[in-house]
């Protein structure tokens, strides 16, 4: 095949290259996806999303993430919302209700009927090692030490590692220069996303994301899973909360521990297109 067919959608701005790896063959090698995500060289998006045939019988898709630096990673919740759309607009399937399996779990994602999705985005992960982070025992709040700062932050498993930092104003946070450095910082040993959250009241919080692999995105929706567990572990939130990104609002609750998390947004196409395949990844392709 030298050529793949593709769908750019966007969740919240939050954009994606999505491939149906049922109908074709895909092999997203790190450097294909480095070069697909790239805005000037290539397609342009933070994630590839791929769609393949699920191993488990009681799932109806697998769903494999990539981020746009070529890691592979196991969530990702703007892009649940648009795999949902994908299937169902690609004829994979005809059904409103949609169980995928991932690297670390499953998603169920549910058409609401007026163009929004609802993920059921798993139970989060707060004990440190299945997040995962370095810390002796689990905590709502850990301190860490970033440079000459000392910063009060949660850490959510919501399948990826997320950092949660308060902070008085979203739009005036370090994101650029603060969000790398935790990404990186060693108490997390697979990286991590960084929200940055700053609390309108109980039921509403502005967040911008710093993304593992990504940079800042214009939305995250695990990351908005996480700060919202971690507000209301802090009892600074109550169960039902509005996240506002930069990209737009996400609707996220969740009733407690051992409860999972539920987050309703929207998912929209933006085009189709074909990505010709470079002579040495089809070289590679056709099996030399
Ligand atoms: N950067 C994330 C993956 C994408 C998550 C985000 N786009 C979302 O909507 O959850 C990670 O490395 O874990």
């Amino acid at each position: 095949m030298s050529a793949l067919r593709f769908t750019k959608m966007q969740g919240l701005g939050n954009d994606f290259v999505v491939f149906d790896g049922i109908r074709q063959r895909v092999d997203l090698p790190p450097e294909m996806v480095r070069t697909i995500a790239d805005r000037h060289f290539g397609i342009g998006c933070d994630q590839i999303l791929l769609v393949e045939a699920a191993a488990s019988p009681d799932c109806d898709f697998r769903y494999r993430i990539f981020n746009a630096d070529g890691t592979e990673v196991a969530q990702c919740g703007n892009g649940a919302r648009c795999f949902a759309v994908f299937v169902r607009r690609a004829k994979l399937t005809g059904k409103d209700i949609i169980t995928v399996e991932t690297r670390t779990g499953r998603l169920i994602l549910h058409h609401r009927g007026n163009g929004n999705i609802t993920v059921h985005m798993g139970v989060p992960r707060l004990v440190p090692a299945d997040v995962p982070f370095r810390a002796d025992e689990e905590s709502p709040e850990y301190l860490l030490s970033a440079g000459k700062h000392t910063l009060r932050i949660a850490a959510v498993g919501m399948g990826n590692p997320h950092a949660v930092l308060r902070v008085a104003s979203a739009a005036e946070a370090p994101v650029a220069t603060l969000g790398p450095r935790i990404e990186t910082h060693p108490a997390f040993p697979e990286r991590c996303n960084v929200g940055f959250m700053e609390i309108r009241d109980r039921n509403h919080i502005q967040l911008r994301v710093w993304e593992r692999g990504a940079g800042e995105t214009l939305a995250c929706g695990s990351n908005a899973c996480a700060a919202v567990v971690a507000g209301i572990r802090w009892d600074e939130l109550d169960h039902a909360v509005a996240v506002t990104l930069p990209g737009g609002t996400l609707e996220i609750e969740w009733a407690g521990p051992g409860h999972p998390v539920m987050m309703t947004g929207p998912a929209q196409v933006v085009f189709d297109g074909v990505w010709p395949l470079p002579a040495k990844i089809r070289h590679i392709e056709e099996g030399s």
